[in-house]
């Protein structure tokens, strides 16, 4: 639970945070959501979100997965076959023989994405019935797939709706690009140098 769990949330919800914050028209509209789908009395405008309420949260659905393909907590993991296969480009694999593959990279391919693989675009999760829209976990790879995918996938992702809410929805963040935000290269993909932000209360 410890090493699963904490550095691969927080990562997500850095890499969000940013996104979230160079990009003000999907603030707006999560906060437009917010206000939409889980009404508040203008006294009290500050507040914290329960699972049930953010469970349909379609739009910052969208974006948190936005964040996760583009930046995933764990950008890369290896796979070997238990007896001797065929990759689908002809290569043989052996049983002892590890398969690396880049998640990140992955994330970020025109022939998987599309031509705005590189865009920060929460549609891209909603359907044309305005549904969330479900991709196969071996085409979204940031949580695994198979037998061993990730254990804590809803439970974390939930916990990460709960928290990017009430972050976005009672502060507005501002952050600080006095050193660059890249990833670091590292089995965890925090950002290098941290995430340096200004913070204020959005309703005052
Ligand atoms: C954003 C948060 C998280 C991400 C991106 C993430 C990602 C992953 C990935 C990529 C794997 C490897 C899957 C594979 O090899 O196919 C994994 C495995 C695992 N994760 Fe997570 N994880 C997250 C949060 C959590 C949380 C909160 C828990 C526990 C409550 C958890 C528990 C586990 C466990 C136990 C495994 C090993 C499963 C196995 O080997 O059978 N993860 N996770």
């Amino acid at each position: 639970m410890i090493i699963a769990a904490t550095d691969t949330t927080s990562t997500a919800l850095t890499w969000f945070t940013w996104l979230v914050s160079k990009h003000p028209i999907v603030e707006n509209k999560i906060i437009e959501e917010l206000e939409s789908k889980i009404p508040v009395s203008e006294t009290k405008r500050r507040r914290l979100f329960n699972v049930d309420e953010v469970k349909n949260l379609v739009y910052l659905h969208g974006a948190l997965y936005e964040a996760l393909r583009l930046y995933p907590p764990v950008p890369f993991n290896h796979k070997e076959p238990l007896k001797p296969d065929m990759l689908p480009s002809g290569h043989p694999v052996h049983p002892k023989t590890k398969v690396l593959f880049s998640v990140y990279s992955m994330g970020r391919m025109k022939s998987i994405w599309g031509e705005d693989c590189y865009e920060f675009k929460p549609e891209r999760w909603i359907n044309e019935r305005g549904e969330i829209k479900h991709e196969p976990s071996y085409k979204f790879l940031s949580f695994g797939s198979g037998p061993r995918k990730c254990l804590g996938k809803e439970t974390s992702f939930i916990q990460i709706k709960a928290v990017a809410s009430a972050l976005i929805y009672n502060y507005r963040i501002h952050v600080m690009e006095e050193t660059p935000i890249i990833p670091a290269v590292s089995v965890v993909l925090h950002t290098k140098h941290g995430l340096m932000t200004r913070i204020s209360k959005r309703w005052e």
